[in-house]
C-alpha cells in the first residue's frame, strides 16, 4: 500500500499562553500542503522492518511499534519512508508520516485502537495529520474542528536552517502571548485572494534566535507573494500566489536562497490519504 503524507503550514498562529505543563496553549490554522512524503507500508507476517532515516527513533517506526502493540500484535509490517518534506521546517513531516503509518495500519490490521490518543503521544501536530483536511485547532493543536478551505495556490520556501521545535518554544516570552486569530476573516481573505489578518507568535522568538530569518519575508514580497508567513516553529515560510505560474515563477526565483515549492494549500486535493 503506498500513501502521500502531506506538509502543513500553519494558516496564523497564536500562543495564548504557557501551561502548567510547560507546553503553550495555540490558536491556529492548519493547512496541508502538496509537498509530501511517500510511505509504502506492506503486511508481513511478523516483525517491524523499517527503511527510511534516524531508524527506531523514526516518528513513523514508532507509530508503528505503538499500533501494533495497542493492536496486541496482529501480524508484522515493512515499511519504507521517502522524505520530501525537510526535517526542522514547522512543516510537520514527521508528524505526517506517524499519522498515515498508523491509517495505513489500522486499514491492514482493523482493531479497537484510538488512533487520536496514540496520535496525541507520537506528537502535537499528528492528530491534525489523520484528519487529511484543513482544521482550526486548540489546546496544543489535539482539539480539532475540520475547517472548509479554498484551494490556494502557494509557495514554500526553506532556508536551510534545522530550527529544533522546543529551542523556538523555550524562547517565549509573554510579549509574544496573542489573542484568538479571527477565523472568519482569515479565511474570506484567502476566498478573495487578498492579504489574511494572521501571524504567527512563533516568529518573534524564531527571529530573536535566528537574526538572518528577518530577510525572508522581504524576499518573498519582493516576488508579488502576499500573505508571507513563517510556519509553526519554522523555518519554512510560505506566501500566496496569483495562480500556479506564479507560484512556480516565485519558486525558482527563491532557489537562489534555498529550497522551494510551489503547490496548492487547502482544499480537497492536498489531503492524506493513497498516492
Ligand atoms: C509548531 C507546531 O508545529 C505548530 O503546529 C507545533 O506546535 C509543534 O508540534 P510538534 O513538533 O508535534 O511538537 P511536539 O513534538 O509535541 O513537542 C516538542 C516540544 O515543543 C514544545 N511545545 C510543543 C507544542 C506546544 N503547543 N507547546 C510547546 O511548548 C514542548 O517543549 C515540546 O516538548
Ligand atoms: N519521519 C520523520 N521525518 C522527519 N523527522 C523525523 C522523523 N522521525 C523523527 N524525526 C526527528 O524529528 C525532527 C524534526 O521533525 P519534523 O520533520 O516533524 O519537523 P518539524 O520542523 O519539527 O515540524 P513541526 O515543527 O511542524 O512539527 C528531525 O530532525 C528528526 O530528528
Amino acid at each position: 500500500m503506498e500513501r502521500l503524507a502531506p506538509a502543513k503550514v500553519n494558516l496564523g498562529l497564536s500562543v495564548r499562553f504557557r501551561r502548567e505543563d510547560g507546553y503553550h496553549e495555540l490558536h491556529t490554522l492548519f493547512a496541508p500542503f502538496s509537498l509530501a512524503d511517500r510511505l509504502v507500508v506492506e503486511p508481513v507476517s511478523a516483525g517491524l522492518h523499517f527503511q527510511g532515516p534516524y531508524g527506531r527513533e523514526n516518528l513513523a517506526y514508532r507509530a508503528a511499534s505503538l499500533y501494533l502493540e495497542a493492536a496486541g500484535q496482529p501480524g508484522g509490517v515493512r515499511i519504507l519512508l521517502e522524505k520530501r518534506i525537510p526535517e526542522g521546517a514547522g512543516l510537520g513531516g514527521g508528524s505526517s508520516d506517524a499519522a498515515q503509518v498508523l491509517l495505513a495500519l489500522q486499514a491492514l490490521y482493523p482493531a479497537e485502537v484510538d488512533l487520536f490518543a496514540l496520535a496525541r503521544t507520537l506528537g502535537a501536530d499528528v492528530p491534525f495529520f489523520l484528519l487529511g483536511r484543513g482544521a482550526e485547532a486548540r489546546g496544543v493543536g489535539e482539539r480539532l474542528k475540520p475547517l472548509a478551505l479554498p484551494p490556494v495556490p502557494a509557495v514554500v520556501f526553506f532556508p536551510g536552517l534545522r530550527v529544533p521545535t522546543p529551542l523556538v518554544y523555550r524562547a517565549v516570552r509573554p510579549e509574544d502571548f496573542g489573542p484568538d486569530l479571527p477565523v472568519e476573516a482569515i479565511l474570506e481573505a484567502l476566498a478573495r485572494g487578498e492579504e489574511p489578518p494572521y501571524w504567527n507568535s512563533l516568529e518573534g522568538p524564531a527571529f530573536r534566535l535566528f537574526p538572518e530569518l528577518r530577510e525572508v519575508r522581504g524576499r518573498m514580497r519582493a516576488l508579488g507573494l502576499r500573505g508571507v508567513l513563517m510556519s509553526g516553529s519554522g523555518s519554512a515560510f510560505f506566501g500566496l500566489a496569483e495562480g500556479p505560474d506564479h507560484a512556480k515563477r516565485a519558486a525558482e526565483a527563491l532557489r537562489a536562497w534555498g529550497r522551494a515549492w510551489a503547490g496548492t494549500l487547502g482544499g480537497g486535493d492536498a489531503g492524506s490519504g493513497p498516492a
